[in-house]
Parts: C-alpha cells; structure tokens; sequence
C-alpha cells in the first residue's frame, strides 16, 4: 500500500478543483435554459468561468471545502487503521497547499485546528466488499448548503402545501418544500438527495449517499424514478434561480433513496447541495493503492467556456456602477436593487465571530464608508511572510443578521457583501444609514479571489483564518445589489413569489 496516502492527495485535489463531467453537464443544461441576460443568467456564466479557473489554477472551486466525507470499501482482511492514518496525513497535506480550507472547528472553543483534522473530523465510513480492490469515494459539501439540509416526520403541515400525509404524496410535498426553503442561501441551484425512511441520522447518511449517484442515472425502482422526474420538472417551476435571483432553474438534480423505518417514525431527509457539487472517488489495487480508475467522468472532457463567452455578450444592458472605498451616502443612495456595483479599494472580510465581536469592542481600523465582505477565504502565506489569497466567494449572510444592522450604524458602513440576502432588520438598518447589500456570487472563489491584488494586513488570526478579518485590496470586485438603501429586497420579492408558486403543487399528485 505504498501508494495509498498519494493517491488519496490526488482524490483530494481533484475533487476541491475539478468539478466532474456530470456535473459540468447539468450546469451547462441550465445555461441553455435560463433567460438570456437575466441575473441568473448572468450568475450562470460567472459560476462556469469559476469552475475553468479553478481547473486551470489547480485551486478550490469554492473557498469552502466543506466535510470532507470519505466513504471506502475494502476487501476482506485490508488494514483500515493504517488506511484511516494515511488519509488523515493526506487531509492535512492538503490544507497545508490550499486545496482545502482549515475547516475543522472546536465547537466549544471556537479555535480552529488549521489542519481540518479533530474529533469527528473528517468523517470516514469504512465497509468491506467482496472484490479485490479498494473504493475511496469522497465529497466536500459545504457549510452554506450543508444548512440548507432539512428532516422532515410525516405527518407534517408544510407552508404552502398543507397537509403532507404519511405517503408518495407527503413525501412529493416534502421534497418541493425543501427546495422552496433553501431559497438561493445554499447557493442554488442545488442537487437534492433524499432519504426516505431510517431513522434520524440513518436517513440523513440514506440523503448523503444519493449525492453519490450520477446526476444522469436512472433509479430502478420506477415509483422512485417517476418522484425524481416529477421534482425536477416542477421544483424548477419555482422561480428561484441561480443564488435566488428569480429564474427558470432552481434545481440541478434530484435522487432519492428509501429505507425501512420504524412504525412509529416517518422521516424525510434531504441533503442540499450547492452547485458546487464536489464528489469523486477511485478505485485502487489494494496492494499498491496506486488509482487504476477514476469514478466520475473527469471535468476535463467538458469545457465550460463557450457558454460562458455566450451568456456574457448579453450583459451590456444593465447599469454598472464603479464605487470606489470609502465610499459616501450620496453614491449609495443612487443605487437600486439590480444594479452591477464594481467596487474597489480596500475592502475588509468579517464572518460570525467579527461580527459578535464588534457588538461589543471597537474596531481595528476606520470603517467609515467602508465595505465588509461575508467572506472566509483560503490563504497562503509565502517564503517571505507575505499573504495571498487562493480562494474567496461570500459566505451565507443570514448568519450575520442579529448583528448586522446594529454594526452598519455603529461604524458607518456603507456596503454589505455577501450571498442569500439579508432580513428584515438589517434592510431597515439600510435604509436609515445609507446603506446596500450586494449579492456576489456563491461559490465562485477563484473568480473573486483574482479581485484581491494584496493583502494589506490581518487582524484577529486568532479566529482562524476563515474567521480572521482580512484587509483586501481590491479591483474590480463585481456585485449585484439586491437590497437597497430605499427598502427595497429582491430576496424577500423572490422568496414571496416562489412561496405562491408552491402553493400551486397542493393538490395530491400521487394518490
Ligand atoms: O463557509 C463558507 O465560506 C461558505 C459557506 O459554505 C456558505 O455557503 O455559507
Ligand atoms: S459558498 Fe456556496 S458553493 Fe461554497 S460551499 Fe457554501 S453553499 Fe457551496
């Protein structure tokens, strides 16, 4: 097994960087069908020409390089203690070269391992088989979409859709209520796996390892196949759209596995993921684990350029606006909701633990006027100490909501950065200050990443690097403002509409 500790850096890699042909397809799929120059479109276009930065750039695809979850069967007899090492040495490796973000959290301390390595990270599941070699399959699902996860215990009353009975039908409505609540916030459009059945936690693994199928499989149990088909022709009647911008895809895939249950429980369990659907795997010779195979067809056979260079000759309608920071009352008070804003100059990252912090202390530095951006990145630091930024998209902003508003008006912020749109409080706190919120876009970490020509310094590495409030200087950062300092939200617009569209899927489909 000398090879074995390589070959799973190499799954690693591949997997954070490189975005399987299947799923390449589906986002193409949905460029074809989305309305040409919407902003859904528009998103479309930047997420495919992320996904060929990050091929070229052998860099993270998403600066959020989630649980890393490994799934192995073994031959009979195979040493999985020595395995489980090697992995854990390989995982390690991987986040000291970047391709994985230090993800790993003390859920009492909040200190960050920065290997990814800790009790219950990562997760392997170890199981034999009757073949000669050896399966490593992998996924890295990420924290935003990993939120979005829902369980539902039937009999239940779902929003929009009353009713949802212990049967197809109940589970039909729990699975379209699960696609209207992710809403843009884990990054849609998404890929759904659904457990039916189990109990709480084997029927979300049931969830999880649906991820595992191939987008373009078809499931032999022909009830389950019609359910699949059914929800992705209907839940892409929702109106959501790429990062909740309102559109004709909300939905990339859709698998659903059952289980038996216990008499007394009824679960549904789906696991959300975001477009950034990171999952490979290879089959290994089990004396060498040298990879013999690849699972999943590689993305490098499907280019996602053309399309790309396609959806962007249609940009030129919408208004664009370059702000440079600090920037003034007056320039935010033009901005309206669907507007492009170019922002550059320094910019300045802040996630959950920044923004419990600045409830109660001071801030490091001025930020009068300044921009925060929703953003945990991958960093590197090179031979000479200085920092640089390998991958860096927003992170969901929702968490932020209970500080937000009351942070905007103590520092005299002028834009909030981030993706899945704010609530009710911080639009209210816009409005009053003189502020927006712009929406990038979810995922496509190597797209903005290259917006970040220096770093200008740290504060509170302490946090972790995710956490730590980075000082980015910054060039031609794109964004789309989504609430307005007039109260206008195009997220609660999108979330209202695609509620009354819901409510269209109440009568029972499958008696
Ligand atoms: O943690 C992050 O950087 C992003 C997260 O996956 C999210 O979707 O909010
Ligand atoms: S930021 Fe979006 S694309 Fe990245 S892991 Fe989170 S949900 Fe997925």
């Amino acid at each position: 097994m000398q090879h074995f500790q390589e070959s799973v850096y190499k799954l690693i890699v591949e997997t954070s960087t490189n975005l399987p042909a299947d799923v390449r397809r589906a986002i193409q799929a949905a460029q074809e069908r989305e309305d040409a120059g919407t902003r859904s479109a528009i998103s479309l276009s930047t997420i495919a020409n992320n996904i060929d930065m990050a091929e070229c750039n052998v860099s993270p695809i998403c600066q959020d390089t989630g649980m890393p979850t490994f799934i192995i069967h073994t031959p009979v007899g195979a040493n999985q203690i020595v395995m489980k090492k090697q992995i854990l040495e390989a995982v390690a490796l991987a986040t000291k070269n970047s391709k994985l973000r230090s993800n790993s959290v003390d859920s009492l301390t909040g200190s960050n391992t920065g290997d990814n390595l800790g009790p219950g990270t990562p997760v392997i599941h170890f199981e034999q088989w009757e073949r000669d070699d050896i399966e490593v399959k992998l996924i890295l699902k990420g924290g935003g979409c990993e939120n979005k996860n829902i369980q539902y215990s039937l009999p239940t009353e779902l929003e929009g859709l009353g009713k949802a009975g212990r049967d197809l039908d109940g589970i039909r409505k729990c699975i379209m209520h699960a696609v209207y609540q992710a809403q843009g916030q884990g990054c849609s459009a998404g890929f759904i796996g659904v457990g039916i059945g189990g109990d709480r936690t084997s029927g979300y693994e049931l969830a999880k390892h649906q991820l595992f199928r191939r987008v373009d499989d078809v499931n032999p149990n022909e009830e389950l196949r019609k359910l699949e088909d059914y929800i992705m022709e209907n839940a892409n009647k929702l109106g959501i759209g790429t990062m909740g911008f309102g559109g004709q895809v909300s939905l990339l895939g859709c698998k659903i596995g059952v289980a038996n249950r216990l008499p007394a429980s009824f679960f549904v369990s789906v696991a959300y993921n975001c477009w950034a659907f990171r999952r490979q795997g290879v089959l290994l010779n089990a004396s060498s684990g040298e990879i013999q195979e690849w699972i999943y067809p590689s993305g490098d056979t499907v280019s996602m350029k053309q399309e790309a260079a396609a959806a962007s000759e249609e940009t030129t309608e919408r208004r664009e606006v370059v702000l440079q920071t600090p920037i003034s009352e007056e320039q935010i008070r033009q901005l309206r909701v669907g507007d492009v804003v170019i922002i550059n100059g320094p910019m300045y990252t802040g996630r959950d633990a920044l923004h419990k912090y600045l409830m109660d202390h001071d801030a490091p530095v001025d930020l009068n006027g300044a921009a925060i951006y929703h953003c945990g990145p991958v960093m590197s630091k090179d031979e000479n100490g200085e920092w640089h930024v390998r991958a860096a998209g927003p992170t969901t902003s929702s968490r932020e909501e209970p500080y937000q508003g009351t942070i905007i008006k103590k520092f005299g912020i002028r834009a909030v950065i981030g993706k899945g749109g704010m609530g009710a409080k911080t639009l209210a706190a816009l409005q009053e200050h003189g502020a927006v919120y712009l929406n990038a876009i979810g995922g496509a970490a190597q797209y903005y990443a290259r917006c970040f020509k220096k770093v200008n310094g740290v504060d509170f590495l302490e946090f972790g690097t995710p956490e730590a409030m980075w000082h980015l200087q910054t060039e031609g950062f794109a964004a789309i403002v989504t609430m307005d300092s007039h109260g206008n939200s195009l997220h609660a617009e999108v979330d209202k509409n695609s509620l009354e569209k819901l409510s269209q899927f109440k009568e029972p489909v499958f008696a």
